[in-house]
């Protein structure tokens, strides 16, 4: 049987990167596999490049450019870690780009056109209250161009949007209230949720 691959989705500042470090610890503390972590844009050169130009690559180009960089991570990373029996855990995939992208002036449906090939993750959509992340995101020495263009509340409206999209296309959605839960809790739910990989 293959092995699980999970996607921890969310605006920014939400908790991602902390949930899905510790969702990997506990995975690999509960489960007789390996676990790989692994994150989006990736840590490739391409992936780098896309980290340090999303302050002058906009739109279609940029859109474009990620779609590339997860066909690579797809085909590079993830499908080899999955038939060497590993469990995966991306920090931001598709839902990323169904969202942002948009606040980037694109439609769902041309982004989607970019990512329709991509393997479908098991996704956990993390949400908190607007005010909390806007307190967390506040305290950052800088913000992104997407943060600054974006607020909390656009992104948790469009990833409810990104998970209707893609429930209609067969994904298994799972959204997480993270609103007073220690990081903990809210892995310990996640692993709930989890199917049982034999
Ligand atoms: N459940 C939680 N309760 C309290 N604080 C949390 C929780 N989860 C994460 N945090 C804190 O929130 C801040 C943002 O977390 P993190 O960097 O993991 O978010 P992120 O969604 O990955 O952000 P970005 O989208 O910018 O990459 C960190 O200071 C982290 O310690
Ligand atoms: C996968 C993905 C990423 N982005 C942007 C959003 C952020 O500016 C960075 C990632 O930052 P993080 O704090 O390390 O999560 O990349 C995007 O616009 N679209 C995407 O699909």
């Amino acid at each position: 049987m293959s092995k699980l691959f999970i996607a921890i989705e969310g605006p920014n500042g939400v908790g991602k990167s902390t949930i899905a470090t510790l969702l990997a610890d506990r995975l690999s503390e509960t489960s007789p596999y390996r676990v790989h972590l692994t994150s989006e844009p990736t840590r490739t050169p391409l992936g780098q490049l896309l980290r340090h130009s999303e302050a002058v690559m906009h739109g279609r180009a940029l859109a474009l450019a990620l779609a590339a960089d997860r066909a690579a991570h797809l085909e590079t990373d993830i499908v080899p870690a999955l038939n060497d029996g590993r469990h995966v855990v991306t920090d931001r995939y598709v839902q990323s780009s169904l969202v942002l992208q948009r606040i980037d002036g694109l439609d769902l449906r041309e982004i989607w056109s970019y990512n329709r090939y991509v393997l479908p993750a098991i996704s956990f959509y993390l949400e908190d209250h607007p005010d909390v992340i806007a307190a967390r995101l506040a305290q950052r020495p800088e913000r992104t161009r997407l943060e600054t263009t974006g607020s909390p509340d656009t992104e948790l409206r469009l990833y409810r949007e990104a998970a209707r999209h893609l429930r209609r296309h067969g994904w298994t959605q799972h959204t997480v209230d993270c609103h007073g839960r220690t990081p903990d809790k809210v892995v310990a739910t996640i692993l709930d949720l989890l199917p049982r990989a034999d």
